[in-house]
């Protein structure tokens, strides 16, 4: 018997009052499903509680490769970044947390159905997105931060010669309990819904060898399809295009000598595959950079607000010329473009490939909107791509509207080639006993 109250005669929504209801007319029954809340019903028949329908659930990136996935992969509507401090004990331990991520990601990014369990047993899955889920653009990225290589799982010979502990730039105001971690997982998809029920199940396949540091979550808005040219790039929380100078993803030799780390000899054999990643919390000061004035925060950038533009073009991707703006006269000297990548010969190299998502954390105690980038970059040498164009950033008037308040430095794995395989094991033999 059910130890539930008998609240029957007090519903509104009683059986018999619904049966009521459906034997009216239809016009009736609008007046009266407004009225009396049977669910509303819009002009194409979905009820207001109907599941939003997305035509791009069956997209999948293979999980297996040279590479991981959610690099070079386009960022989907959602993102999010969750560090985590390794739990596990000994070697034996890093293993199997490296080799149930791998199974649970290969899992997750394919799609599939969970299996049924004893009722007398928690269920396979948090079942979030029901019994079967479908990959829905899904790519969880691995990565290891520096402090995984000290003494504890005898990785410390074999750490990536550029991996360091993140430090603090002029203008950081950087959280201890926002920064650094074991190891970062970046999980994209084109539902924020599918990254969580990823995290979560991701998190229930780890206990005792993984606990979550910290987590931002992020979004990059969608724009409707175009019938011709590309896509311009998605805007920021201050309303610019951001991306657009990013460097070719289907240039594979440019790939491989930007963001693969492989070409250094210097690099210890087993990263070849992996990148350098960057994460940083930058929050930006939107109820300042909204009384600013239009031709200053372009000036700001250096781009027009509405096209993305260069100052001295016209439309987005039209390229900057430098050498003909010597004074900064068109694109001023300290504009954010031109101290990032000041386009003088030689400076290829300094190249990054940003793979931003905007954030909104809520208020601040002071009424201000708590918002800002998550921004991840990737590159196969730390030092060369982000600290020198950081560097090189440091001091510019876009300071006065942001503030990097969190983040670290990661090193990413290469890909698992094959079902044999898992990620993380060239470092574990590399530095077998
Ligand atoms: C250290 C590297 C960078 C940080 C930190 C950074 C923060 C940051 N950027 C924007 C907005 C834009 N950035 C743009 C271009 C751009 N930014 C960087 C580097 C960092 N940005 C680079 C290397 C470039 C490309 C420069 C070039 O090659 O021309 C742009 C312009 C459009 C584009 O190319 O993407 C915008 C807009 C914000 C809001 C921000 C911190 C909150
Ligand atoms: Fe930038």
């Amino acid at each position: 018997m059910s130890d539930q109250p008998d609240n029957t005669s007090r519903c509104p929504f009683t059986l018999n009052r619904r049966r009521f209801l459906q034997g009216l007319g239809a016009a009736g029954a609008g007046v009266a499903a407004g009225g009396l809340g049977l669910p509303a019903r819009a002009a194409d028949g979905h009820a207001v509680t109907g599941a939003p329908v997305s035509t791009t659930t069956a997209q999948a990136y293979p999980f297996h490769g040279r590479h991981q996935q959610g690099i070079l992969t386009p960022r989907p509507a959602a993102g999010m970044v969750v560090a985590c401090d390794v739990l596990a004990r000994d070697r034996a331990g890093l293993e199997r947390l490296l080799r149930t991520l791998t199974e649970r990601i290969a899992f997750l990014t394919e799609g599939g159905t969970y299996p049924e369990r004893d009722p007398a047993y928690p269920p396979a899955d948090s079942g979030i997105l029901g019994p079967t889920i479908a990959p829905d653009g899904l790519t969880v990225t691995v990565s290891l931060g520096a402090s995984l290589f000290d003494a504890r799982f005898g990785l410390a010979d074999a750490r990536p010669r550029h991996l360091q502990r993140m430090t603090g730039f002029p203008n950081d105001a950087l959280e201890p309990e926002r920064c650094h971690g074991d190891l970062s997982l970046q999980i994209c998809a084109n539902t924020h819904d599918t990254t969580l029920h990823a995290l979560r199940d991701l998190i229930k396949h780890t206990p005792g060898l993984l606990m979550v540091r910290w987590k931002q979550e992020g979004t990059v808005p969608v724009v409707p399809p175009r019938d011709h040219g590309p896509t311009p790039s998605a805007r920021n929380y201050l309303g610019f295009r951001d991306g657009t100078a990013n460097p070719d993803t289907d240039d594979a030799t440019l790939m491989d000598t930007l963001i693969w780390t492989g070409s250094d000899p210097e690099e210890p054999a087993w990263t070849r595959g992996g990148s350098y990643q960057v994460v940083r919390l930058i929050r930006n000061y939107v109820e300042r950079w909204d009384r600013t004035p239009l031709a200053e925060q372009e000036a700001v950038f250096g781009r027009r607000k509405a096209s993305g533009a260069p100052l001295d073009g016209e439309r987005e991707h039209d390229t900057p010329d430098y050498a003909a703006d010597p004074g900064g006269r068109i694109t001023p000297l300290d504009a954010h473009i031109r101290l990032a990548n000041p386009r003088t010969p030689g400076f290829e190299t300094h190249r990054i490939l940003r793979r931003p998502f905007n954030y909104s954390n809520g208020v601040e105690a002071n009424g201000q909107l708590d918002m800002g980038l998550l921004f991840i970059v990737y590159q196969a040498d730390l030092e060369a791509g982000f600290i020198t164009a950081q560097n090189r950033l440091n001091g510019e008037p876009l300071e006065e509207y942001i503030q990097p308040v969190g983040g670290g430095y990661f090193f990413t794995l290469p890909g698992a080639v094959d079902a044999s395989d898992y990620l993380g094991r060239a470092l574990l033999e590399a530095t077998a006993i």
